[in-house]
């Protein structure tokens, strides 16, 4: 099939290149000038494990190109994914301006039948707009030209977005339309062999299965992070609890993680616009608020923790962090923890020493150059004079480590570990002064 994608990020650009190395021919349009010059020269602009040698190749088989011409990519796929961003309004709710400029678009330069595909993340009812504004812009062109809009949203997950888009559980679509049940049938065919995968339902139904995938996994996460608050009010060890409750099959292991709170470009933002879309409807979403609520409190644990450290007084201090990412495997720094800690060490006086084994560009790129912000190159020189030890983001890397060492790296030898990812007893008898989340320990999350 010929396919265009709008949107060359990570949900686009993925999009795109699975699709191409399925077989089907694809055109990514991208707004950002820079970003398709890069791509058009071999360089991923994000960091993605696999992507790059997937671009690469498919780029080589003909199958992937990219532009900036509208023109070109409305006249190129009969199916058009919208995979463009939808960042939160200042209000809460999704900021759709990006999703109805690429509706325009189409609208004004579609010459033939289109299936408009809404990957993006958007609010129930987006599809009706998205449909109202194709309309309206062909009208303004006195042209009336048949097409469909459906729902297909992404349940990728950065760092193994590869896999599950090409493993995912499920691939859904909203739309009551057989002819574009058939061509997404056929759009996805390559990645629907072993078992049925493909979920149709109404569109609303399909936009409303995005936020509440993601709604209860954020709520999971925060209901572990209260749990751990607990915990450390309660003397009792979280990660006993957590492997306690993960073994009931009804529950299970996945995402009951506590830590330093949820990030990234989609849990903090989608939840929130869900609340948003409660309240449009006149209901009060207790539960989501509590989400977010709890969430807000945990990601300054980490501060909260090394103020209580410190007795308070933080100025003069060099802290080390090691991860800035909001998760491993990525180099996406959006609503990640180590900024809520960062920006509060700086408002306490304080010097960051950090290291990040894919994200110190974009740490650099949202923050440029300040003297309290120190970026080296390996985890052994963050600690280097350093006062305490953060650990914000759980790299592969950073979970073997000499304590002995470590020890006598740290002027004080103090560990916050937003990550849980050591054994808080054998931290403690190399002479640490070791705090998790939840892990019984001293210092408290929050008041
Ligand atoms: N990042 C994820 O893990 C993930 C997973 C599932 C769903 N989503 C959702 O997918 C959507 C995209 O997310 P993302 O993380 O890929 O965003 P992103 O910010 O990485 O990329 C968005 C891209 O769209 C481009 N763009 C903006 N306006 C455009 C236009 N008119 N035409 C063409 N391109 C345009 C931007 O230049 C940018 O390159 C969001 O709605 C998000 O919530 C994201
Ligand atoms: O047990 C857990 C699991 C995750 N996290 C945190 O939750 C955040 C989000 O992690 P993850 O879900 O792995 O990353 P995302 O790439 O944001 O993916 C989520 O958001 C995407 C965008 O909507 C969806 O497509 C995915 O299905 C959904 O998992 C990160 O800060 C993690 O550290 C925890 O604190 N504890």
């Amino acid at each position: 099939m010929k396919i265009t994608i709008f949107g060359t990020g990570y949900v686009g650009l993925v999009t795109g290149t699975c699709l191409a190395d399925a077989g089907h021919e694809v055109l990514c349009m991208d707004v950002d000038e820079n970003k398709i010059a890069r791509l058009k020269d071999g360089e991923i602009p994000i960091f993605e494990p696999g992507l790059e040698s997937m671009v690469k190749s498919n780029v080589a088989g003909g199958r992937l190109d990219f532009t900036t011409d509208p023109v070109a990519a409305v006249g190129f796929g009969q199916l058009q994914f919208i995979a463009v961003g939808t960042p939160p309004d200042e209000d809460g709710s999704a900021d759709l301006q990006y999703v109805l400029s690429v509706a325009d678009t189409i609208g004004r330069h579609m010459t033939d039948y289109k299936v408009i595909v809404d990957k993006s993340t958007v609010p129930v009812g987006t599809a009706d707009r998205v449909s109202q504004t194709v309309a309206a812009a062909l009208e303004g062109r006195g042209e009336s030209i048949e097409f469909d809009v459906c729902s297909n949203p992404e349940f990728l997950k950065e760092g193994a977005a590869i896999k599950d888009f090409t493993h995912g559980a499920r691939i859904i679509v909203g739309t009551e339309s057989e002819r574009v049940m058939r061509l997404m049938r056929e759009c996805y065919a390559p990645y629907n062999r072993h078992h049925e995968k493909m979920m149709f339902m109404d569109v609303r139904a399909a936009e409303l299965t995005k936020y509440a995938a993601n709604a209860m996994l954020a709520t999971k996460i925060s209901f572990m992070n209260e749990i751990a608050n607990l915990a450390e009010r309660l003397g009792a060890d979280v990660e006993q609890v957590r492997r306690g409750i993960g073994s009931d099959p009804r529950i299970g292991y996945s995402f009951i993680y506590p830590g330093c709170g949820y990030g990234g470009s989609c849990f903090p933002k989608d939840v929130q616009a869900l609340a948003h879309t409660a309240t449009e409807v006149d209901y009060q979403p207790e539960l989501l608020n509590a989400v977010e609520a709890v969430n807000f409190r945990q990601k300054k644990t980490l501060y909260t923790k090394l103020a209580q450290a410190f007795d308070g007084d933080l100025k003069g201090r060099t802290i080390a962090l090691w991860g800035l990412a909001f998760k491993p495997n990525t180099d996406d720094m959006r609503d990640a923890p180590s900024r809520t800690l960062m920006e509060a060490l700086w408002e306490a006086g304080a010097t960051v020493q950090a290291f990040d084994p894919e994200a110190m560009k974009e740490c650099r790129r949202i923050y440029g150059e300040r003297d309290d912000l120190v970026l080296v190159a390996d985890r052994v020189q963050a600690v280097k004079g350093a006062d305490a030890l953060v650990i914000c983001t759980e790299w592969k890397d950073f979970r073997i480590v000499d304590f002995d060492w470590l020890k006598r790296q740290l002027s004080t030898p103090v560990i916050v570990d937003g990550r849980n990812l050591f054994d808080p007893q054998a931290a403690k008898e190399a002479g640490l002064m070791y705090y998790g989340v939840g892990r019984g320990d001293s210092l408290r999350s929050c008041s």
